[in-house]
């Protein structure tokens, strides 16, 4: 099982320190630099003040499947989507799946639950889980198989008592490797804004929800739970980091997900071809470039051609890259790629960073699950979003914090670090982390982090 049993009592173990994100030449990383430090902050870290992020999550059970493409047509399945289903459909789906044998496996998933657990495994960081959960659980009942599979490090101690089941999600690889999700929602869109916690949210490090949650029906108030969370988190002036789903929910109305993001929020991830929907732009640079006048920075992966991220900083923050300049649709873009993130509005003079990385040793070998490598992405970057807090708390008179920078790290390390993190997710079966990066990697690898 992944991470060890439950979360029942997430807060109660915590570590004296949260993990570095990423990796550095030096063994001891928090704090950066002891010049930087004085003698009462020094004493603080050694009781650091912990932090955690916060995620709205659709509580969601992954059924793996390997089936055919005449299967999906068959149940009216649109390969590469994610489709709500019905009731009937799924009873009659489930029971095909179970009569041929076809199921694989059955883990917890959900994008926001994939992320929070694997940011909690990276960081050794609180990540509280805002989602429903049925109010009575059985042993090996698909709500057992969820907690049971999450990281003791994601708190639920929030979550919200439903009397339905939690959500089940079909996940179905045809021979091409594609994935193709049914989803039979249960009672997973009925989290109520009442079951947010402000205080909870005021001092996150980030907020992290997937478009997805956009759809719910009328009734259910998942989204109203998540307007309610990112009101409470603009006030706090802390990030809010949306991840698109699927790119047929986007190609739905474009112009509507624009205007939230305009509005909402902080972080976008995506993979190439969401941008690809919500811009207009196939070229993953371009439509990164483009989504910045909408947020303040983009995470963009491109499956085999690797990762790019985009953002701002201000001009006399900037630090030039010490890597060969890259150009493609935007030239040598990678100029500035070594300054940290900020938010447009806290650059006197904004200009516009990016950063790209090729794939964590040109790829595995062989790959067992590309199944929320995008997801495995997104929490180390949200590991060092949380390590800027965690850092900015506990030793609020460093340099670093002269300027207000969204991240801990600079665009080409976070690229690095999103990067390996998606080829750990690869290499194993289940979209969750089983365990953290190594603390030390081969020779090979560590030539990887210095670079
Ligand atoms: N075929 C591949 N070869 C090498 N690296 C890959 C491959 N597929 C994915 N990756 C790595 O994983 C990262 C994320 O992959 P991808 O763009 O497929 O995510 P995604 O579509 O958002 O996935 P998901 O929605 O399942 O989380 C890429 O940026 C790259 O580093
Ligand atoms: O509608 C949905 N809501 C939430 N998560 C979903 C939905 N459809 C698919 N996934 C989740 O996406 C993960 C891989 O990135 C899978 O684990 C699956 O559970």
């Amino acid at each position: 099982m992944a991470g060890g049993a439950n979360g029942m009592d997430a807060a109660a173990s915590a570590d004296p320190e949260m993990k570095f994100p990423g990796q550095r030449k030096h063994k001891h990383y928090f704090p950066v630099d002891a010049r930087d430090l004085r003698a009462k902050e020094l004493s603080a870290m050694s009781r650091p003040q912990r932090t955690h992020i916060c995620g709205i999550a659709q509580t969601l059970v992954d059924i793996e499947a390997h089936v055919d493409d005449e299967l999906l047509a068959r149940h009216n399945l649109v390969k590469g989507n994610s489709l709500l289903i019905s009731d009937e459909a799924a009873h009659i789906l489930y029971a095909e799946l179970k009569q041929r044998a076809l199921i694989k496996e059955e883990h917890a998933g959900g994008t926001i639950g994939n992320t929070l657990h694997n940011f909690a495994t990276l960081s050794d960081e609180r990540a509280v889980l805002f989602a429903v959960m049925e109010k009575q659980i059985e042993i090996g009942s698909y709500a057992y198989k969820y907690l049971s599979y999450t990281s003791s490090k994601v708190d639920v101690n929030q979550l919200q008592p439903v009397d339905g089941p939690i959500g089940r999600c079909f996940t179905l690889i045809t021979p091409c490797g594609e994935r193709s999700f049914a989803i039979s929602k249960g009672a997973m869109d009925k989290l109520e804004p009442a079951s947010i916690k402000p205080e909870l949210i005021k001092t996150a490090g980030a907020l992290v929800f997937a478009s997805y949650l956009m759809r719910s029906a009328d009734g259910d108030n998942i989204d109203q739970a998540a307007l309610r969370a990112m009101a409470v988190a603009h006030e706090a002036n802390v990030p809010v980091v949306l991840t698109l789903g699927t790119r047929f929910l986007i190609e739905q109305d474009p112009q509507f997900w624009r205007d939230f993001i305009a509005e909402h929020v902080t972080v976008l991830a995506m993979n190439e071809e969401e941008a690809e929907a919500l811009t207009g732009e196939s070229d993953p640079l371009k439509a990164s470039e483009i989504a910045l006048q909408w947020c303040d920075m983009v995470l963009c992966t491109a499956g085999p051609e690797g990762l790019y991220m985009a953002g701002y900083c201000d001009s006399a923050e900037l630090r030039e890259t010490e890597h060969e300049l890259r150009s493609g649709s935007i030239g040598e873009f990678n100029q500035y790629e070594f300054s940290r993130p900020m938010r447009q509005q806290d650059c006197v003079d904004p200009v516009k960073v990016y950063s790209y990385i090729a794939p964590y040793l040109g790829g595995p070998v062989e790959i067992l699950n590309t199944n929320g490598a995008g997801d495995g992405a997104l929490a180390a970057v949200l590991h060092d979003m949380a390590a800027n807090r965690y850092h900015k708390v506990n030793v609020p008179s460093s340099c670093k914090h002269s300027v207000s920078a969204l991240t801990y790290s600079s665009f080409s390390q976070i690229c690095k670090y999103a990067n390996r993190v998606s080829y750990e997710v690869l290499i194993q079966h289940s979209p969750r982390l089983s365990r953290g990066l190594p603390e030390r990697e081969e020779s090979l690898e560590e030539g990887y982090w210095d670079r």
